[in-house]
């Protein structure tokens, strides 16, 4: 039978969304029924939510989960049976929209299998320090919690409306500007007297949780279609735990974690969660505003759940003083301190100093030798520069001789780099460059789409300089654009991996050439000779270890040797001071020094976390690097 215009329609998606599919993925679809249904054109890039291709597909029969990719705008249904699958796919291909006003029928295709998350969302596994207790007061007790708010009150701060649900304050106004309250300002309406039964019932049930009463007390009322969204509750503002009581409704209260876990909570109605620990400090919890929740049956597959009008008490202890817990990505009391220690102006001007003097001079001086051993891009940095898409704006700050240019990306390169003569060599390549320094870039904000930092700001010499660098590059990119970082880690061995670092040394030693990082000079007497060098070295910056090459870092801040190659011109100026290089009186090779500040385990995020407007997408280790992907938002 011929084919319709529709169905040729149908078989044209279908054959694009099979090649996207491919190429993506790697997964092929079959012409034949699987359970695995791709839908082509609805996915997390188009506003899909779970819950309404759910409630479409189950009248054909279980499913046992929906895989939705980020960044994608087609996702799959995983059907209990073949034969569910392709009821369904009969009944929806071509035929059926999502909701009336979609502008097309969704179209389908089988797939052999689906894609695995790396991170999927897991209804068992709790965050570690959560308590749920079903059935925690009666229906009886239920009403009478209800009738005692009073939300027709006239106070500004009482009663608000906030854009996704109402809610009413006690004890202390929680400020949603601020994210914090005011202790020195307590409310004129304490917590109702209606809830003393609660903190009893806790005691009966054994749960050791609570050392004294709740302070504040915010109660939020949701209808279907309202959420909260997704945060941490202020470290500062509130004690370890927090308890949030259900009535009216259950709803689904989804917990996230930093590194990509997701775990949706169901809290039924008249149940009292308890966040302590980890999950008070280091899950960030929300409620997705919708009308519908995916909840699992008990024989495991998914159905959706109409929402009800739900109303939550959450009480909370007010905290005095700081926040001293371990998590402290995720604290603001640990990040107030952690950048204070930074705002010694007679600090910054040593830190100046010390990187004009241990990093601008020696790049002015070693250019060209530098540039000599920077060919070969970093293939995970590369990878980064080639997902930029066509037309991209990308700026490398911090560019070296601009070794990740020129990939014939159609992307629209600027560099810049503080060295003059680092600048002249990728002049010379034909490159678009400029001097300045990180710390204040030239640029217009949301100029960029894309930024990289590749072992730059380890040469700033502290933390609030470094923070600087970062906000600079967060700064000039635009919503949506990101930058790679890479810095060099304190850990050059992780997971018994030797960094580059390390082999490319051990190559250099046995070549006994020269290169980045090569070791001192060694008399006979090597000791004597290293010792020599320290003592010239270090009489401008006493405290500052030189690294001895060949091993693992042993401080956070030091000098790293650089020896020049063999056979070049040593100039020197008076500007150098002798104490960047060693020009030794023997045959020896003048010996430079770089600063670096090398990164520990976390310290990069930590850092980045302080930065406003921006969210970190990826982390990860790099032969010696660590490494971030900082999305601006
Ligand atoms: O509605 C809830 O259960 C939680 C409310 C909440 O997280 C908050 O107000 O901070
Ligand atoms: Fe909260």
């Amino acid at each position: 039978m011929a084919e319709n215009k529709y169905e040729r329609k149908a078989r044209r998606k279908q054959t694009k969304a099979k090649h996207i599919l491919f190429q993506d993925t790697g997964i092929s679809c079959s012409d034949e029924p699987t359970k695995y249904v791709m839908v082509a054109n609805a996915g997390l890039v188009t506003g899909l939510q779970q819950e309404q291709l759910l409630e479409l597909c189950l009248p054909y029969g279980g499913v046992d989960g929906i895989v939705m990719l980020p960044g994608k705008s087609y996702c799959f249904i995983i059907f209990k049976d073949i034969l569910y699958a392709s009821k369904a796919y009969a009944a929806i291909h071509g035929k059926i929209k999502l909701t009336p006003n979609d502008s097309g029928p969704l179209y389908l295709a089988y797939a052999e299998k689906v894609p695995e998350l790396s991170h999927s969302w897991n209804y068992d596994q709790k965050p570690p320090g959560l308590i749920l207790l079903e059935e925690f007061v009666t229906e009886d007790e239920e009403k009478s919690l209800l009738n005692c708010i009073d939300w027709k009150t006239s106070a500004s701060h009482l009663g608000q409306t906030l854009k996704h649900r109402r809610v009413k304050h006690y004890g202390y106004e929680f400020q949603y500007d601020t994210n914090n309250v005011d202790k020195e300002c307590p409310l004129s309406e304490n917590i109702p007297s209606e809830c003393n039964f609660l903190w009893d019932r806790l005691k009966d049930k054994n749960i050791s949780v609570l050392s004294s009463f709740p302070t504040q007390l915010t109660v939020n009322h949701y209808q279907p279609g309202q959420g909260i969204p997704s945060h941490v509750d202020t470290h500062s503002a509130f004690k370890d735990p927090i308890l949030s009581l259900s009535l009216g409704s259950s709803i689904v209260m989804e917990f996230r974690h930093q590194d990509g876990r997701v775990s949706p909570v169901i809290l039924p109605q008249r149940s009292l969660l308890i966040m302590s620990e980890e999950a008070r400090y280091a899950w960030s919890h929300g409620i997705t505003p919708r009308k519908m929740d995916v909840i699992p049956t008990k024989n495991g597959d998914l159905t959706v759940q109409q929402r009800g009008d739900r109303t939550s008490f959450t009480f909370r202890f007010i905290r005095k003083g700081e926040c001293n817990c371990v998590y402290h990505d995720l604290c603001d009391s640990y990040k107030k301190k952690y950048k204070k220690s930074e705002a010694d102006t007679n600090c910054d001007a040593v830190a100046a100093k010390l990187e004009s003097l241990h990093v601008h001079e020696v790049y002015e001086e070693i250019a060209s030798h530098f540039s000599e051993t920077r060919h070969k891009p970093w293939p995970n940095v590369l990878s980064f520069v080639q997902s930029l898409p066509f037309g991209s704006v990308l700026v490398d700050v911090g560019c070296g001789n601009c070794k990740y240019f020129g990939n014939k990306m159609g992307h629209f390169e600027i560099g810049c780099d503080h060295s003059v003569s680092l600048a002249k060599v990728c002049h010379d390549r034909g490159f678009e460059v400029f001097n300045c320094n990180c710390l204040s870039l030239p640029l217009k904000s949301g100029i960029a789409d894309g930024c990289l930092s590749i072992a730059v700001i380890h040469h700033l010499a502290t933390k609030e300089r470094r923070l600087q660098a970062v906000e600079e590059m967060v700064r000039i990119l635009q919503p949506g654009g990101k930058a790679l970082i890479y810095v060099w880690a304190k850990d050059q061995q992780r997971h018994n991996t030797q960094s580059s670092y390390l082999k490319q040394d051990r190559k250099n030693r046995k070549k006994d050439c020269d290169g980045e990082l090569k070791c001192v000079p060694q008399h006979a007497d090597g000791s004597k000779s290293r010792n020599t060098i320290l003592n010239k070295v270090s009489s401008q910056f006493p405290s500052l270890p030189v690294h001895t090459n060949r091993t693992q870092f042993q401080h956070q801040d030091l000098l790293v040797p650089w020896k020049r190659k063999p056979g070049q011109k040593i100039e020197l100026d008076n500007k150098t001071e002798g104490a960047l290089c060693l020009e030794n009186s023997s045959q020896e090779l003048p010996t430079f020094y770089r600063y670096y500040h090398v990164f520990e385990e976390g310290e990069l995020e930590l850092l980045c976390s302080c930065v406003k407007d921006s969210k970190v997408v990826q982390s990860y280790y790099d032969q010696g690097n660590w490494c971030i992907v900082l999305e601006r938002v």
